[in-house]
């Protein structure tokens, strides 16, 4: 399905998590190059990242971290297992929910709720408070969840972003329904793999990262390839890898960039141990937040270093600087 918002072959085509009205089409609309382009309409992760590889969308934005409910599982395995694929850009969405029906329908009929599992997920409270025995039935977005109360479905309420009473004409049964009304949803503007942009000031390094199975200690290994040259990490999670049980692989988001040296030293040394890395890329950050760091792990001081071994190398005499 694609939203024929242009048929010009010329224009470039972003995929996202549709129908229209979700928040993922929110996080594409503060995409500057992507406003007046293609918006294409997909159904699942999955998909928008196979539309990027096959070159059937130049871009897509996918839902890849929480506020409440942590990393998006199906994203990050999704990022895992689909290699040529590069995070070029992040994107924040405030996100809070309603629960809608069919018109007429009233809160005391409602017994089987149609929801988004990451926003199911985020609704905990108020619905085991207020529908103490409904069933959960998964649907492939936010919006699909509350479009399918039209097309058969067996649900008779849905959990929906509050812009769906402008989509469709249903009954809205509770609003700010989210356990927190602060929550945020991170999304990432991913391409094929490009050659990395130039560093900001701002940035973050996304990274997946394969342990050996075989030694102890190489978690905490890999944590010191980050302390040691002062670089922090905003995320660590782990994913099971899926062939057997008990092999994980993390997910990580260290602050700064690829072309900051501290950074890139810290990923060789991560790569010298680690059976498998996959960088997912460097880009600038949301919060727009300035990365500050101690001088002695400023490129500078790498480079000096490096700098001094190459002479020392090359037999030059050693000053005092
Ligand atoms: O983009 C949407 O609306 C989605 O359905 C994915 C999602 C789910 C929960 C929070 C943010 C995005």
């Amino acid at each position: 399905m694609s939203d024929s918002r242009d048929n010009s072959a010329a224009r470039r085509t972003y995929s996202y998590l549709g129908p229209a009205g979700t928040f993922t089409e929110a996080a594409l609309a503060q995409v500057p190059e992507a406003v007046g382009q293609n918006w294409h309409s997909v159904n699942n992760v999955g998909e928008a990242l196979d539309d990027v590889v096959s070159g059937r969308s130049d871009a897509a934005v996918i839902a890849i971290e929480n506020s409440v409910e942590g990393g998006v599982s199906a994203t990050q395995d999704a990022l895992a297992n689909i290699p040529g694929i590069r995070i070029v850009g992040e994107y924040l969405v405030p996100v809070n929910f309603v629960l809608v029906a069919r018109p007429g329908t009233t809160l005391d009929q409602v017994r089987v709720v149609n929801a988004h599992p990451v926003a199911y997920g985020q609704c905990h409270l108020w619905l085991d408070a207020t529908l103490p025995s409904h069933e959960h039935i998964p649907a492939s977005s936010n919006v699909a969840a509350a479009s399918t109360l039209f097309n058969g479905s067996i649900a008779d309420a849905a959990i929906a972003p509050p812009n769906i009473v402008h989509h469709y004409d249903v009954e809205l049964l509770a609003e700010n329904v989210g356990d927190n009304p602060n929550a945020v949803t991170r999304f990432v503007l991913v391409s094929r793999t490009v050659p990395v942009q130039g560093r900001t000031g701002s940035d973050k390094t996304s990274l997946i990262v394969e342990l050996p199975s075989d030694e102890s200690g190489t978690l905490l290994s890999m944590l010191e390839q980050f302390s040691t040259r002062g670089v922090n990490l905003s995320l660590i999670q782990s994913r099971p890898i899926g062939d057997a049980l008990g092999r994980y692989r993390f997910v990580i988001d260290a602050d700064g960039h690829i072309l900051d040296e501290r950074v890139a030293d810290a990923v060789l040394g991560v790569k010298r141990f680690s059976p498998n890395v996959i960088f997912l890329g460097s880009y600038p950050r949301a919060d727009k937040l300035q990365i500050t760091h101690e001088n002695r792990y400023s490129n500078e001081v790498f480079v000096e270093a490096r700098d001094w071994l190459r002479g020392l190398i090359a037999g030059e005499p050693e000053t005092d600087s």
